[in-house]
């Protein structure tokens, strides 16, 4: 595929059903890089008191989501996998799939397989892409990983590449690997954050100060994962780098080993994986 324009605006309107965090990280990554403004972006959800964030920011904000589907070209479905049911049968309650034209529809909900997004939205002839995006798309570092639909064209997935490349990583990859991938990439940040933070508290634990700990740790972080995304070492060796024979670094790297770090990272990405394809098969 060419490489994405990132920089010409888009000329579609873009809408969120569903406005909470990930929503607000897809919107804030696609303004932030000057690909669409606020006003071109739309956003429904069953409380508009919840919306003032985007009413806020001059995003144009519905209490059903068939006006949004109306008023919009690309939706982006944004709701809890469980509350996709509701989220259509809202559509249905102001208007009737034929009177929508085919969209284009990007689910970024974890679990949900493109098969049953398919069923659910067959009466809005609805072309669909399954995406797993992260919130760091906000600062422009997030990692989007996507499974087109049959339904979904050429020019729609170079759409999808040209919106989220924009944000960070965007990748291609089968449908059978997103629970994983998404496991790794869609609920890894929130692993980081936690060894951030205890990284943090040991610092504190030994006397520094809180402030200077939280942002020490996390350029620390940054920097070490620059270097693992663009060297062509293996991270292995990235390590051996910094651990002096008999110094510093080795004496923390067998604390970690003693407290098994490794087996309980190891662990979480296989929970979250699990945990999202029961929540597929739970909306089965
Ligand atoms: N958070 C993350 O890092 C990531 C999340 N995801 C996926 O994103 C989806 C949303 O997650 P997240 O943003 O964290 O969740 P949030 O709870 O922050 O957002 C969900 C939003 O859906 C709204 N909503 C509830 N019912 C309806 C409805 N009937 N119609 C329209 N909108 C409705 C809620 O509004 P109200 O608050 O008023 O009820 C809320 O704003 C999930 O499916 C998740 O799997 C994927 C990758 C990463
Ligand atoms: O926790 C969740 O279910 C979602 C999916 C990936 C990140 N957050």
């Amino acid at each position: 595929m060419a490489e994405p324009n990132l920089t010409k605006p888009l000329s579609q309107k873009i809408g969120f059903i569903g406005g909470g965090n990930m929503a607000k990280a897809i919107c804030e990554g696609l303004v932030s890089k000057g690909l669409i403004p606020y006003e071109q972006i739309h956003v429904s959800g069953p409380r508009l008191d919840n919306l003032t964030w985007w009413s806020q920011k001059g995003c144009k904000v519905f209490e059903h989501n068939g006006y949004l589907i109306e008023t919009t070209d690309v939706i982006f479905i944004c709701v809890k996998p469980h509350i996709l049911q509701t989220a259509i049968d809202d559509i249905n309650k102001t208007h009737k799939p034929d009177q929508f034209q085919s969209k284009l529809y990007i689910s970024i909900l974890a679990g949900v397989t493109l098969q049953q997004l398919a069923s659910k939205l067959h009466p809005y002839n609805a072309r669909i892409i399954r995406t797993m995006p992260n919130t760091p798309m906000t600062v422009g570092e997030g990692c989007t990983l996507y499974t087109p639909h049959s339904t979904a064209t050429k020019t729609d997935i170079e759409l999808l590449n040209r919106m989220l490349s924009s944000t960070g990583l965007c990748r291609e990859i089968p449908e059978h690997l997103i629970d994983t991938a998404g496991a790794l990439t869609g609920s890894g940040p929130a692993f980081v954050y936690m060894m951030l933070e205890a990284l943090a508290d040991g610092a504190v634990f030994m006397g520094l100060p809180r402030a200077w700990a939280t942002e020490f740790a996390a350029q620390m972080a940054l920097g070490a994962a620059k270097m693992a995304r663009d060297s062509t070492k293996h991270t292995g060796q990235l390590k051996d780098e910094v651990c002096s024979p008999g110094g510093s670094t080795i004496r923390g790297v067998r604390a970690l080993e003693e407290h098994n770090m490794r087996a309980a990272f190891m662990d979480a990405i296989e929970k979250a994986a699990l945990r999202s394809a029961e929540i597929g098969k739970a909306g089965q």
